[in-house]
């Protein structure tokens, strides 16, 4: 299979030849792409295919066995996650790791504290981050709650937060595992808004997702993961359609 990738955009991220294995399983096995500004990629596949992996490795989380990532130019083997989102790449987790005992507006605050913003110095710089605060918490949904502690949150509103966490920063690569999985239709149909609107204010996004309709929706590009190996990376369409591929997706291999 040999499929194109779009050339739009400047290179961010450039991934070559990605390792990882758990004791015999290559679960991040030989990946090269780059990921390119502007372009929204979808990591496919099945269970177990190696893509939440594929994010622990490029976020730092867990250390690669072999080949090299590199950021704006600068590889990043080895830089610990906290700075690695101070250099503009956060994510969010299935699990969403969320600060359950503090309320929405500290969660986002932390946030802007531990991701890509500048740290504000002096209040004209306090009051800017607030407002960046305010918008995000309206565009999620989450401004009634602002006083709310996580724990206490619905379902879709933790989503939501995760969400918040992200664009209440600068951060010019969003990673994000399953946003939209279990969202009820009006949810759906918010997330899908804000991901539009960001997308087209300049942040390029790289998701993981089972919802075909969302992959269609969304996507530039897909890289189908299978077994650790990237089997193919282009157009949705194209991707879609091969049948070796969908026999794979679901579930129907010989
Ligand atoms: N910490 C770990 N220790 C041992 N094995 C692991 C660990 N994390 C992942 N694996 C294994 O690595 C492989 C890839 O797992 P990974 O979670 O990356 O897949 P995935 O594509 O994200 O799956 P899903 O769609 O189910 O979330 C699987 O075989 C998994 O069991």
């Amino acid at each position: 299979m040999s499929m194109t990738q779009p050339q739009q955009g400047e290179t961010l991220m450039q991934i070559r030849n990605l390792d990882k294995s758990f004791g015999g399983v290559k679960a991040v096995d030989d990946v090269t792409m780059d990921l390119r500004a502007g372009i929204v990629t979808t990591l496919v596949g099945p269970n177990g295919a190696g893509k939440t992996t594929f994010f622990n490795l490029i976020t730092g989380n867990l250390p690669r066995d072999g080949g090299e990532v590199t950021w704006l130019g600068r590889d990043i083997a080895g830089v610990k996650p906290h700075r690695i989102a101070r250099a503009g790449i956060m994510r969010t987790y299935q699990d969403l790791r969320l600060f359950d005992g503090m309320t929405v507006w500290e969660n986002v605050l932390n946030a802007t504290e531990y991701g890509a913003l500048p740290i504000p110095l002096g209040s004209a710089a306090r009051a800017a981050r607030r407002e960046r605060i305010e918008r995000v918490l309206e565009r999620t949904g989450l401004a009634d709650k602002r006083n709310t502690r996580a724990l206490d949150l619905a379902y879709a509103e933790r989503k939501f937060l995760s969400m918040a966490r992200i664009m209440a920063t600068e951060a010019r690569l969003w990673l994000l595992d399953e946003p939209a999985s279990g969202l009820d239709p009006a949810s759906y149909d918010r997330f899908l808004t804000i991901l539009r609107e960001d997308v087209a204010g300049g942040v390029t996004v790289c998701i993981i997702e089972h919802n075909l309709d969302i992959v269609i929706g969304i996507s530039d590009r897909i890289a189908f993961l299978d077994r650790g190996k990237l089997l193919a990376d282009g157009d949705p369409q194209t991707v879609l359609n091969d049948p070796e591929l969908a026999k794979i997706y679901f579930g129907e291999r010989t």
